[in-house]
């Protein structure tokens, strides 16, 4: 899991939105995402999170105006796609094949008048024209399983699913198509602390499983201290720090990087007890 072998290299991105008063969103921001690596972007509201990871799916509109930078996905193809020249049909078989998103609100984004079944088999009908009924039914199968939600859910509607389950969905969803970048937008927010941690620990396992790469956004640092091979501390539309999760926890360099360390409880401790580390590395830690 290096920078050896990227997935993605965003170099120089900026982003803007226009108006009365023009926001400087995402100020050159470059990242390089290795093959199978899970990079954390942290940072406070508005600091320019979202509109990065839009900006990298192209996903960006009116008044969001890219002012500069490019996006190089290196497909396993060996072939390298540039992701802000794509238009149509080569930008619809970008977004879900080789690059998918799981957004905090995702799981309310499921239809509520038809079945999930029929849901996960519209990806395949899209994306796998060729693909048979049977075939599109035990695919579907197998991604509930590989989430942990019992597959004879199929024939359920969004409203008899709790909000864990839905978030699960939505993830086997997005695994659909074996994507090699899967971009995770607050993707447990929404959700209480254990069932978060419980879905956090399976996104892990299938990582692991499936090889895919993450860039994993959410304001909370110790979270991203756990899961993270890499993290990115974002603030004003710039990344101020990169480093491994144990450099960042350790050795911060910035001294608001130190600042959103101690501004955080842990997850699982008392207050400033981070879950790396130990009792004597702690003193950085404690609030
Ligand atoms: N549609 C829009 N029009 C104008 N300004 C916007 C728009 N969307 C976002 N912004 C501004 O761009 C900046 C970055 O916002 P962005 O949503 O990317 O931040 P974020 O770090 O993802 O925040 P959060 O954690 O709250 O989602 C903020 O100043 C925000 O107010």
């Amino acid at each position: 899991m290096s920078e050896k072998t990227p997935v993605l290299s965003v170099r120089s991105l900026s982003v803007d939105y226009l108006g009365d008063r023009t926001v400087h969103a995402v100020r050159d921001v470059s990242l390089v995402v290795g093959r199978g690596e899970i990079v954390g972007l942290a940072g406070e509201s508005g600091c320019g999170k979202s509109t990065f990871a839009y900006g990298v799916n192209q996903l960006l509109r009116p008044p969001a105006l890219i002012t500069g930078g490019e996006v190089v996905f290196h497909d396993r193809s060996g072939q390298d796609i540039n992701v802000l020249e794509l238009e149509k049909k080569d930008l619809r078989a970008y977004r879900w094949d080789k690059v998918s998103m799981v957004f905090q609100g995702a799981m309310n984004s499921l239809n509520p008048v038809t079945s999930i079944r029929s849901q996960m088999a519209d990806v395949f009908t899209t994306h796998r024209p060729d693909m048979s009924r049977k075939d599109r039914l035990a695919r579907s199968r197998e991604l509930l399983e590989l989430v942990g939600v019992d597959p004879g859910r199929l024939g359920s509607y969004a409203h008899e699913l709790s909000g864990g389950m839905r978030q699960r969905v939505m993830i086997a969803m997005a695994l659909a198509l074996n994507p090699q970048l899967m971009i995770m937008d607050e993707p447990t927010t929404a959700l209480d602390v254990v069932v978060q941690r419980e879905i956090l620990t399976e996104i892990m396992r299938l990582r692991e499983e499936l090889g895919f790469a993450v860039i994993f956004i959410t304001h909370d640092l110790p979270m991203l201290l756990e899961i993270s091979d890499r993290i990115a501390i974002m603030r004003a539309g710039q990344i101020l720090e990169l480093g491994t999760a144990e450099d960042i926890y350790f050795d911060a360099q910035n001294d608001y990087t130190r600042k959103l360390l101690t501004s955080f409880p842990s997850l699982t401790g008392e207050r400033g007890d981070f879950i790396r580390g130990s009792a004597s590395d702690r003193e950085t830690a404690v609030i």
